[in-house]
């Protein structure tokens, strides 16, 4: 299957509602059973993050589960997203690199993936959602905590605070709120402002992940 060219990929970002982080789930079940399910039920974006061993895959391993997750991505016509590794995203012939604040500057990260690979930036208070608003070559950005989350250990929530002042300052470029969010949540983090998640727990550990992404879709989409 062709892959998709940068105008493509910047139009499925601009219209992205649902982006999932998921491991590589190598001892709870079978991964590409499970990124069907939740791109069957409407997620967007599809990032590997996987870190349950305490450390980032090995290279050969992350490439592997990129190739499964890469084929329901592009049968889906969702976007393949790396996490921190520049090299990886452009051996994988992903979609979106994602890059925290201690990862790769956004610069040198574009020398590595070339142009039409979206580079999204993690951001955790207000001084870095304006930051990433404006830096040439950030794509899209997030905005999180908005809950203590056990996925991210160690890191303090920025609470809806930040979303609602992401929402005031009239950012253009595409951001999401991550960090707690469930179902019990979700309406509270759209009434702060946002109008894209990121979600982890909420459909990697749903029974049912097409029906647990297929609840958020309805809701973001209206
Ligand atoms: C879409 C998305 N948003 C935020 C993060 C977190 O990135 P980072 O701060 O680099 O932390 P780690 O994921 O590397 O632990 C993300 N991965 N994806
Ligand atoms: C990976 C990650 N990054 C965050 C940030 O604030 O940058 S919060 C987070 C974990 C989100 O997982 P869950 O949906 O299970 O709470």
């Amino acid at each position: 299957m062709p892959g998709l060219d940068a105008t493509q990929i910047r139009r499925k970002l601009a219209d992205a509602r649902l982006y999932l982080c998921t491991d590589a789930r190598t001892e709870r079940g079978d991964l590409a059973e499970f990124a069907e399910a939740a791109l069957a039920g409407g997620v967007d974006i599809l990032q590997l993050r996987d870190k349950s061993a305490g450390a980032p895959l090995e290279a050969r391993a992350e490439l592997a589960a990129l190739e499964v997750l890469g084929e329901a991505c592009a049968r889906h016509g969702a976007l393949l997203a790396v996490n921190d590794r520049a090299d990886i995203a452009l051996a994988a012939g992903a979609d979106v690199l994602h890059l925290g604040q201690d990862d790769l500057p956004v610069s040198v990260a574009r020398r590595v993936v070339g142009e039409h690979v979206v580079l999204g930036r993690s951001t955790h208070s207000a001084e870095q959602a304006s930051a990433a608003a404006t830096e040439p070559g950030v794509d899209y950005f997030c905005t999180g905590p908005c809950w203590t989350t056990p996925t991210k250990p160690g890191r303090p929530a920025a609470g809806l605070d930040l979303v609602r002042e992401t929402a005031a300052s009239g950012a253009t470029r595409p951001w999401f709120a991550i960090g707690g969010i469930d179902a019990a949540r979700l309406p509270e983090v759209l009434a702060a402002g946002a109008d894209r998640v990121v979600v982890v727990r909420a459909i990697t550990e749903a029974e049912d992940p097409r029906a647990a992404a297929d609840w958020f879709r309805t809701r973001l989409r209206g």
